[in-house]
């Protein structure tokens, strides 16, 4: 039987300036599955990211991670196995392999090796000690990763993780990522602007507009029949766009 990994329910959130960023959100996420969140700018969805690992508290409804509901977690256990990483790669002062082992330290836990860990993300072991702001976009992307991997996150948030990155890199760190989902079966809330990777990487999709979750489903279906008409004009309007 499948297994939800992110369930919602009926879930909102109201800024302090009292503005609904989002309202009435239910969807699931089943363990393995990659959902791209897709929507106009504004449309709420790094809000909704932001949401599940308690960065920000939902103001209604219920959000359960594993079969529990998220504020019943550890807040440091949460954020452990409901990893984020974020459209530009934070580099800590001190070498790849202190950002690598950051997480790691913060939280007490056992250290791995690093090297281990850059592996997975491709990059060679032989930047370990190299300081990690000397690293390109793309490179300090992929430590980045490593440092959220490095605590075996059930679920990875992915807000935008490629936008930054010229082309030849977004498509290396893509691939990375899937290579790993396919390794570790890891679950992926994955935001993205771009709907040519959401076609490439995603299950499902999650499409939000204005606050609202307007349409969710497999992929296959959402991005070849939308049911609605705001799918559909976001569709043609990407389309325009990629021409
Ligand atoms: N703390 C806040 N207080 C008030 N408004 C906020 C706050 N954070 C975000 N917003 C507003 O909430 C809305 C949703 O923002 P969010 O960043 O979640 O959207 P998004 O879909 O991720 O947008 P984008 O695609 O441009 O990154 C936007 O109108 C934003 O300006």
């Amino acid at each position: 039987m499948s297994e939800a990994a992110i369930q919602m329910m009926d879930v909102g959130y109201q800024s302090d300036g009292d503005t609904w960023l989002l309202q009435g959100v239910s969807a699931t996420l089943e363990r393995g599955r990659t959902a791209a969140v897709i929507g106009p700018s504004g449309a709420g969805k790094s809000t909704l990211l932001s949401l599940c690992n308690l960065l920000r508290t939902p103001s209604t409804g219920r959000i359960e991670v594993a079969g529990k509901e998220i504020r019943d977690w550890p807040v440091q256990l949460l954020r452990q196995k409901v990893g984020m990483v974020f459209q530009a790669a934070t580099m800590f002062p001190g070498t790849v392999e202190d950002n690598v082992l950051f997480g790691l330290r913060l939280h007490n836990r056992p250290l791995t090796d690093a090297g281990r860990l850059l592996e997975l993300v491709d990059l060679p072991r032989g930047l370990l000690t190299k300081p990690a702001t000397d690293l390109s976009g793309g490179q300090q992307q992929r430590v980045a990763l490593a440092r959220t991997l490095a605590m075996e996150p059930d679920v990875l948030l992915l807000d935008e993780v490629t936008s930054a990155l010229d082309v030849h890199a977004k498509r290396e760190v893509e691939e990375t990522l899937l290579e790993i989902r396919s390794r570790l079966n890891t679950t992926m809330l994955w935001v993205t602007h771009d709907l040519r990777q959401a076609r490439r990487v995603a299950d499902d999709i999650w499409f939000l507009v204005a606050g609202r979750l307007v349409e969710d489903g497999p992929a296959e279906r959402l991005l070849v029949e939308p049911a609605t008409s705001e799918l559909r004009s976001f569709l043609a309007q990407a389309k325009e766009g990629e021409a």
